[in-house]
């Protein structure tokens, strides 16, 4: 990440953690001395146990809603899965969970063992948790309050007996508010993955994003762009529906990696499950990008 770039606004200062008296739920608050710092809650203890066989944990997030960032988040763990990996997908989308549809698991129901609460698998093996699951209908609201959300959020990672993985996906709410940027201090990252479109509107919005992650410290493993082109029916011509990529030109600007792009497919309803046979235009672009995602976790570890 460049360095050079220095518009970021840091979080005002917490008087309790700057003079040492704040509790262990301080550790990550920028305010915290180093010892504060140190100091791990009961939770992110628990957090740390319950993840201690998932080897690579990558936060899809994006600055705007719609862009596609469920989209890529499910085609991803299909083509982690297709490459032979087991996959979890946390989806902590709260309010809007698309994951279940995504991948095929939509009217499931949620259920617990001895272990804790048992991810729902897909027909590729993929390990899916979702509020949905805990839906009465998928078109039932969720009407809880912000904090509400993240300790739902929280207690799917702190409860859920996710087993071996070799990657773990969680799809985060959209932009830079509470529930996005406790997850990621919660929870230990390699890094996040940031999706976009090349509207001008989308990538206002990443820019904050990136800001973010400098600021509470988590990696950014790179750039994503969605619906960046469409294919000619009759020729090889890309068109590209927003003009020339805004995202890389942003990635470059921030000193980060543009990971691939994504076509807009024409043929994708959004509302049925992605081909479990991973034949569709976005599954068929995401395999390579999958590929770099993972090679990127592995350098960060
Ligand atoms: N590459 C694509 N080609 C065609 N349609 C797409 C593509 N990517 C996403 N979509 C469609 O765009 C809509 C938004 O996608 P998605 O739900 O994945 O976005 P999101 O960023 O997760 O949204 P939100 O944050 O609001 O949940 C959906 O209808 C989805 O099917």
């Amino acid at each position: 990440m460049s360095d050079t770039n220095d518009n970021t606004l840091s979080a005002p200062e917490c008087s309790s953690c700057k003079d040492g008296k704040g509790s262990s739920k301080c550790a990550s608050c920028p305010s915290a001395s180093p010892e504060m710092r140190a100091k791990k809650s009961e939770t992110e203890q628990q957090i740390e146990q319950r993840l201690s066989k998932v080897k690579h944990r990558i936060a899809i997030v994006s600055g705007k809603g719609g862009v596609g960032k469920s989209t890529v988040t499910a085609s991803m763990a299909l083509s982690l899965s297709m490459l032979g990996k087991k996959v979890g997908v946390l989806d902590a989308d709260v309010s809007g969970p698309n994951i279940p549809h995504l991948l095929g698991l939509e009217g499931r129901k949620l259920e617990a063992s001895m272990e804790g609460l048992e991810p729902i698998m897909n027909r590729n093996g993929i390990k899916v948790i979702s509020s949905e699951f805990v839906l009465t209908t998928s078109d039932t609201p969720m009407l809880w309050r912000g904090p509400m959300r993240t300790t739902l959020v929280t207690q799917f990672v702190t409860d859920t007996n996710w087993g071996e993985l070799d990657y773990l996906l969680i799809d985060l709410p959209p932009g830079t508010g509470d529930e996005p940027m406790s997850v990621m201090q919660q929870i230990p990252l390699d890094g996040i993955v940031i999706v976009s479109t090349s509207s001008n509107l989308s990538v206002l919005d990443v820019s904050k994003i990136i800001n973010m992650a400098k600021t509470i410290n988590v990696p950014v493993l790179g750039l994503i762009e969605n619906m960046s082109y469409m294919q000619c029916p009759d020729c090889d011509r890309k068109i590209r529906l927003f003009g020339e990529s805004k995202v890389e030109r942003l990635a470059k600007q921030y000193g980060l990696r543009m990971i691939g792009e994504i076509p807009l497919d024409p043929l994708n309803s959004g509302v049925d499950e992605l081909p479990a046979d991973g034949r569709s235009l976005i599954v068929t672009a995401m395999k390579p990008i999958a590929q770099r995602v993972a090679d990127l976790a592995e350098k960060h570890k």
